[in-house]
């Protein structure tokens, strides 16, 4: 039988198969192929006729994964953002939406809020830099059947900074998500909030949504960037300038004759999109630095 992975829980998996949710326990030989299996997983199981309980027994070949939150196959990687207070700092976007398509993982930026304020200035950045933009408010209901027509179907997980109305859009989205979330935390003896383990919920016709605690585990390090210059393709509004500038090897961050700081001087590329990169290219410059000190080992 099939399944995918929902969640995780002392050693035991949940997986979503055709017959419904089956406790599974995992055999140690995964260790030699992908490893510990992860949520998202989709999996082969076998169930037990004793106890209607499975065990895995395969793990298929996972199209993407994050390892923090480690989670496997997502189809988006949604940040939630609004222009009403808690104000989102642009640099949070810019680096989860990177992450997301260094790993082939379609990215969304959601606006919430929009009752309070439209976040038109936000819109038009996002819209500008190709990533796809959807506004909604979790508190009116307004763009959330939009939002539901994107995730249908689809392995979804969201982010976003505290505050911003990312458990109320979640719960806009499927109305058990929250009550489903506060029943596992109670088996496991502990609160709501101090819960950090990922986990896939089942969306009304179709496809699943998963909460991810905050921006903090979101960081650069995990895009496995080998070299410093695979950043400059995780901006997709980078890419038609890419090949144009003056010298090869140009790192976009202020060299002369670079096409890309002329496309943001000439307002094409958005002046905040541009800081985000040369802010993410400094850290990861540092990183290959370092990795190279280490012995080239990844
Ligand atoms: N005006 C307005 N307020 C909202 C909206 N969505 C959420 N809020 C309010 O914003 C506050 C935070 O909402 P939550 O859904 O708890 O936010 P969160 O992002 O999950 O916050 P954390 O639990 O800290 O991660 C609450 O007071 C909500 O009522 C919205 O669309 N419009
Ligand atoms: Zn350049």
């Amino acid at each position: 039988m099939e399944g995918i992975i929902l969640k995780g829980i002392g050693g035991f998996y949940y997986v979503d198969t055709a017959e419904g949710l089956i406790e599974c326990k995992a055999r140690g030989r995964f260790r030699k192929t992908v490893g510990k299996p992860i949520i998202g997983d989709r999996v082969m199981l076998e169930i037990q006729p004793e106890d209607g309980t499975g065990y895995l027994t395969d793990i298929h070949p996972r199209k993407n994964s994050l390892v923090r939150p480690a989670v496997a196959n997502l189809d988006l990687l949604a940040v939630v953002a609004s222009a009403a207070p808690p104000v989102t700092d642009p640099f949070l976007i810019d680096k989860v939406t990177a992450i997301a398509v260094h790993k082939g993982i379609g990215a969304l930026v959601v606006i919430n809020k929009t009752d309070e304020d439209p976040g038109d200035d936000l819109f038009r950045i996002y819209e500008k830099s190709g990533i796809e933009t959807l506004r909604v408010s979790a508190l009116t209901g307004e763009g959330i059947e939009r939002l539901k027509d994107r995730i249908r179907g689809r392995v979804a997980a969201f982010a976003g900074n505290s505050g911003v109305g990312k458990s109320s859009v979640l719960n806009r989205l499927d109305s058990g998500f929250g009550a489903e979330v506060g029943a596992i935390s109670d088996r496991i003896g502990r609160g709501r909030h101090t819960t950090r383990h990922v986990e896939l919920h089942p969306v009304e016709g179709g496809g699943y949504i998963a909460d991810t605690p905050g921006f903090s585990s979101f960081e650069t390090g995990q895009m496995d960037l080998v070299l410093a210059e695979d950043l400059q393709y995780a901006f997709p509004e980078f890419v038609p300038y890419l090949g144009q500038c003056r010298f090869t090897g140009c790192a976009h961050v202020k060299e002369k004759g670079c096409a890309v700081c002329a496309a943001v001087q000439a307002g094409e590329i958005a002046e905040s999109r541009h800081e985000s990169y040369v802010k993410l290219y400094e850290g990861v410059k540092d990183l290959k630095e370092w990795e190279l000190l280490k012995g080239g080992t990844r």
